[in-house]
């Protein structure tokens, strides 16, 4: 009774057109605090979601939201083509003086520190300026996805040796599509050209991993480094190594075709092959044959670390069946075998395997230019001398390994093809 007359009194006594206007303003500002709670949450949302292997990733579980932040600018294959930060290729026909270890563009992947983010942009916009490329989302998606980096950086538990021009690149971004593995894109050179700046310097490098994923670096010149097996065992006895190694003769002329992108006026692959084309005297020491003579190279290796340490993958079968090859070097690092079959199609106009774009995504997903090169015609004659030069350094290269490349099998199916 008391309260139904306090409310009559309340009424009567104040005008209704001030009540109306109280009450209009009291939903106007609840509809305000409704539509910002709702943008906010939308918005966050936009931001959470990413794409793991083609599927839409939310917030189920904290831990797969961690590593596909982590992954987020990975898995949506953002690949740009940049220019190697190596040293130019120096080419000098004095054999003492041959130093062929520049390297083109190739795709290095900018899952970098954020630091790094900005002026990785600016370097892919610029390339995709001069490649022609058009300056797509693809490197809009780049600054967007690039997410801080979570977990610690280490020193790589596993390397890509070798070799130059064996298929390492294309070894190594397969890798990158497993969730385990972490890897830093351009090829460091620690242990061959950087090894005084230290190893705070070289772990500096690595990407962050978080607990269980292996950190892995690639740099085909280790292999050839007569210092570099001392220096990686005095870094880590157990680390693992990879060594892609392809048929030696295919694999001088890949490496010529590389240094003949860039230097043209170089003299022709038949003229370097030789000291005495007339007397057959192979130049051994020209650093495009001297990198194939792979037995002499794996003894410095075999000095340091157990065959059971070393994993070789075969650079023919890498092209012909990439995801065999990729179950062998997965179970090799105690991985799952997660990049399969599935993974890979086969790119008619590349005449490679490429990796399957997520569905998202309109990023390319086969290697650059500077792979999978037009070789230029060589002398049959010549090929053919260089397969008898190679032949007692592969026999012997497959007895150390226990492996038997084929690659005599090959000279017979070259031979065969060029009398056709
Ligand atoms: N999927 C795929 N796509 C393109 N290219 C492929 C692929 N798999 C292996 N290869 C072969 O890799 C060769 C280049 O080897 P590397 O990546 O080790 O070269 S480098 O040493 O890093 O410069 C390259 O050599 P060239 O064909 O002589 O250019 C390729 O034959």
């Amino acid at each position: 009774m008391a309260f139904w007359s306090s409310t009559t009194i309340f009424t009567s006594k104040v005008p209704r057109k001030i009540l109306f206007m109280f009450t209009l303003s009291l939903s106007v500002t609840y509809l305000f605090y409704s539509l910002v709670s709702c943008y906010t949450s939308l918005q966050f949302s936009a931001q959470e979601n990413y794409v793991y292997q083609g599927r839409p990733v939310t917030e189920e579980t904290t831990f797969m939201t961690l590593r596909g932040k982590l992954y987020s600018t990975s898995l949506q294959g953002e690949f740009i083509e940049r220019t190697g930060t190596e040293q130019p290729t120096v080419f000098s026909t004095n054999p003492e003086n041959v130093k062929i270890e520049g390297r083109t563009a190739e795709w290095v992947r900018t899952d970098t520190a954020p630091t790094n983010t900005i002026a990785m942009v600016h370097t892919a916009v610029m390339d995709q300026q001069h490649q022609g490329f058009s300056t797509t989302d693809s490197v809009f998606r780049t600054t967007m996805n690039s997410t801080p980096e979570y977990g610690e950086k280490k020193l790589p538990q596993a390397i890509i040796i070798g070799v130059k021009k064996g298929g390492t690149r294309a070894l190594l971004e397969a890798l990158r599509v497993h969730p385990d593995v972490r890897a830093v894109g351009n090829e460091p050179h620690f242990f061959d050209r950087n090894y005084e700046k230290g190893l705070d310097w070289y772990r500096d490098l690595m990407p962050s991993t978080l607990d269980g994923q292996l950190t892995m670096e690639k740099t085909p010149s280790y292999f050839v480094t007569s210092h570099a097996p001392k220096r990686i065992y005095s870094m880590a006895k157990d680390i693992k190594l990879i060594i892609v190694v392809r048929n030696p003769v295919t694999r001088a002329i890949s490496d010529y075709t590389q240094t003949l992108s860039k230097k043209p006026e170089i003299p022709t692959f038949e003229v370097l092959a030789f000291k005495n084309r007339t007397l057959g005297l192979v130049d051994a020491s020209w650093s495009a044959l001297r990198i194939g003579i792979y037995a002499l190279h794996l003894e410095s290796w075999m000095q340091y670390f157990p065959l059971s340490q070393m994993h070789f993958v075969s650079g023919e079968s890498l092209i012909l069946d990439p995801a065999g090859e990729m179950a062998k070097v997965q179970d090799f690092l105690g991985l799952k075998r997660i990049v399969t079959d599935k993974h890979f199609y086969f790119n008619k106009t590349k005449g490679f395997p490429c990796l399957k774009k997520p569905e998202d995504s309109s990023a390319p997903r086969c290697l650059g230019k500077s792979k999978g090169r037009i070789h230029p015609r060589i002398d049959p004659d010549v090929i053919h001398r260089l397969h008898k030069f190679y032949k007692p350094f592969n026999m012997m290269f497959y007895q150390m390994t226990g492996q038997n490349f084929q690659w005599e099998s090959e000279e017979i199916n070259d031979s065969q093809s060029s009398q056709d």
